[in-house]
């Protein structure tokens, strides 16, 4: 059983358009809805790769329902406390010819230190029934800026591989609780570590974790445990959107992980799941099919450690 922390979820909403100009009205030509927040993509795509999933979320008010219905119908055990503010909206702004995807996040409903209280409650209760962990995205506002290094700290301490993909000082807290895996795009570790190169990334985040998972884009995963280096690529054309491919790609890592599939196979599972999202409209989904094709295109290089020059603070 794999539990996944969604503390953020949203209505991803594509929303095609043929010109962006701002101060004008730009129509809308046509409109998508997904489940989103990344916990949200990574029990889906969990639950697509047929391992039993608990999610844990804020659902709030009549948006919140939509996407805890919708992760149900898909035999998702949903947890969590329902607030009255809704659930955020997060608008995918896309165009054939005009512009790249445009992303524009909600921020979502606040919350207080009781429902605070009563997520970590729920956490704790159905813990036990979890082999391992993804927490991953934002918090809403009014959470604690330690509240996944609290949640680190107890899964830590109940024995549960964590895997985690979160940003900024919710990041830098849980690091001091050394999750089991981290997993950062190489924008995030340029900002953490001031490195521009994937692999030092990685070296230098696997100080603080015992798997440091540094996704690359199209270049894609480098995955470092201790000394040693793999780098893993599912080269793709047609790719139709890479919005939330780390959701996926941190759903086929706790998985291969979970099956205890040895390190090789770990990122080809987890880079075939990245990949299989990219290539179809759905956002932030796979299809376990697609994972199957994609895992024997998967190019793998492993090697170790040469230099790392950085210091981590
Ligand atoms: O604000 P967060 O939770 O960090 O990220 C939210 C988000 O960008 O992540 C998903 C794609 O990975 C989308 O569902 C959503 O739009």
């Amino acid at each position: 059983m794999i539990l996944c922390l969604c503390p953020n979820p949203s209505i991803d909403m594509y929303a095609w358009l043929n010109t962006l100009q701002a101060g004008q009205a730009n129509s809308i030509t046509k409109e998508e809805r997904f489940p989103g927040g990344k916990g949200v993509h990574v029990a889906l795509a969990v639950a697509e790769l047929e391992e039993q999933v608990m999610l844990l979320g804020f659902w709030g008010g009549p948006t919140g329902q939509w996407v805890k219905e919708n992760c149900e119908s898909k035999g998702i055990e949903c947890y969590g406390p329902e607030l009255k503010d809704w659930t955020r909206t997060c608008l995918i702004l896309k165009s054939d010819t005009y512009f790249d995807d445009t992303e524009l996040l909600g921020s979502g409903p606040t919350i207080s230190s009781a429902d605070f209280e009563s997520f970590r409650n729920t956490f704790i209760q159905i813990l036990p029934k979890a082999d391992c962990i993804t927490m991953s995205g934002s918090w809403p506002k009014g959470a604690p800026v330690d509240a996944y290094a609290q949640l680190v700290s107890l899964a830590n301490k109940a024995g549960k591989k964590i895997f985690l993909d979160c940003a900024g000082e919710q990041l830098n807290q849980a690091l001091i609780q050394k999750p089991f895996s981290v997993h950062i795009n190489r924008r995030e570790g340029q900002k953490l570590f001031e490195e521009e190169s994937p692999e030092q990334i990685a070296f230098l985040l696997a100080k603080q974790c015992t798997y440091a998972a540094v996704t690359a884009g199209a270049d894609g995963l480098y995955l470092v445990a201790g000394d040693e280096l793999i780098h893993a690529q599912c080269p793709v054309e047609d790719v139709y959107s890479a919005v939330g491919s780390g959701d996926c790609l941190l759903a086929g890592l706790a998985v291969a992980f979970n099956r205890e599939l040895d390190i090789q196979a770990v990122a080809q599972l987890a880079v075939a799941c990245g990949a299989a999202n990219c290539i179809r409209p759905e956002l932030g989904l796979l299809y376990q099919s697609d994972v199957e094709i994609l895992k024997k295109q998967v190019l793998i290089n492993k090697s170790a450690k040469t230099s790392v020059t950085n210091s981590v603070s």
